[in-house]
């Protein structure tokens, strides 16, 4: 659905050069990103501030001409064939609306249907849908203008799908909604992501989206892939390990060393230990310290996507370990 090969976006900005001087440097957003998505995947598209993510969609949307590369969306080409594509695509851009302003809801919906030429019960089906899984119904008669920014954020996602798109594009989508709104959102695109009939790429700086729907990550930095796999290979690519967190009912004269974990943590009172899995299981582990002391309690914590992505973001490009190949 998304193929994009040596795809690269240069801007030209002024830098200053001396007090007064500024001259034209040529800067590149997105520096030959290769990328190829499958019918139905969900990729989230993620990267630091200014590693390119934006810029990347509105090329593969027809917003922005590439600088060089190519790109195809439904085996379309983006900006050749903008009017095509836009019937076969739908696009959630957090800062921006696809709404009438000054219309209700309803009104915007419908005026959509005869935009895209969608036939009267297949736009209602639709409508349908979306009104029960976002809650639309409260706020369908609302001018757009009044709406608070979850309702709007449900209006958009409905929109873009009101004449059933092959891929749907999101910059943000759960960018300042509130708890409730951005479950309801995440709920949403996660159940859409799952029917498999759409293709899903976003973008977010949330962690949580990422958990929830992301089965697979492309990470760019300074406008190149970084990462391209799911959660499971960046954690094994960045060492992230599972821990043991075991509560003693009394302290050990020596914490235990166990084969194939390490001790990270003892408390000051001795009590509790923490061991991260190296090449042991929990099961040895666990049966390791029970045959050296009394056991108060147990568990296990995975291995925290924040963390990771964190340290993925801190690596710089050049020194980053070849991508992870991805689907297809
Ligand atoms: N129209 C433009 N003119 C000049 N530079 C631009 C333009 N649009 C984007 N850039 C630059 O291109 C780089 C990538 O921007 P882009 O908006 O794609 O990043 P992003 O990954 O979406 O960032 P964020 O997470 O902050 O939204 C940035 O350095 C930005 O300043």
């Amino acid at each position: 659905m998304i193929q994009a090969r040596g795809l690269r976006k240069e801007f030209t900005v002024r830098v200053k050069a001396g007090r007064l001087r500024r001259h034209k440097q040529i800067r590149a957003a997105v520096d030959g990103l290769d990328l190829r998505v499958e019918r139905g995947e969900t990729v989230g598209y993620i990267g630091p501030n200014g590693a390119g993510k934006s810029t990347t969609l509105k090329m593969l949307t027809g917003v922005l001409t590439p600088s060089a590369g190519e790109v195809r969306v439904c085996g379309l080409r983006p900006v050749a064939q903008r009017t095509r594509l836009a019937l076969r695509i739908g696009v959630v851009f957090g800062q921006r609306s696809q709404l009438w302003w000054d219309l209700p809801l309803r009104d915007s919906f419908d005026l959509l249907r005869h935009v895209y030429r969608v036939p009267a019960a297949e736009h209602a089906a639709r409508l349908r849908h979306c009104r029960a899984l976002l809650d639309l119904d409260d706020f369908l008669d609302v001018p757009v203008r009044q709406l608070s920014l979850g309702q709007r954020m449900r209006g958009e996602l409905t929109a873009a799908l009101l004449h059933g798109p092959e891929v749907l594009f999101l910059d943000e989508p759960t960018i300042g909604l509130d708890v409730v709104s951005r479950q309801a959102v995440r709920g949403f695109l996660d159940e859409l992501g799952r029917t498999g009939d759409t293709t899903l790429m976003l973008t977010t700086h949330d962690l949580a989206d990422i958990e929830r729907l992301c089965p697979r990550l492309v990470v760019i930095d300074h406008g190149r892939v970084v990462h391209d796999g799911s959660i499971a290979d960046l954690h094994e690519r960045y060492g992230s390990r599972r821990l043991v967190v075991a509560e003693l009912d009394a302290p050990l004269p020596h914490p235990p060393t166990l084969p194939g974990a390490l001790l990270r943590e003892v408390a000051a009172d001795g009590r509790r230990l923490v061991y991260a899995l190296e090449s042991a299981g929990v099961a040895q582990v666990v049966s390791g310290l029970a045959g050296l002391a009394s056991l108060r309690d147990l568990s296990v914590v995975e291995p925290d996507i924040e963390e990771v992505v964190t340290r993925l973001y801190r690596t710089p490009p050049e020194t980053t370990a070849p991508a992870v190949a991805g689907t297809g």
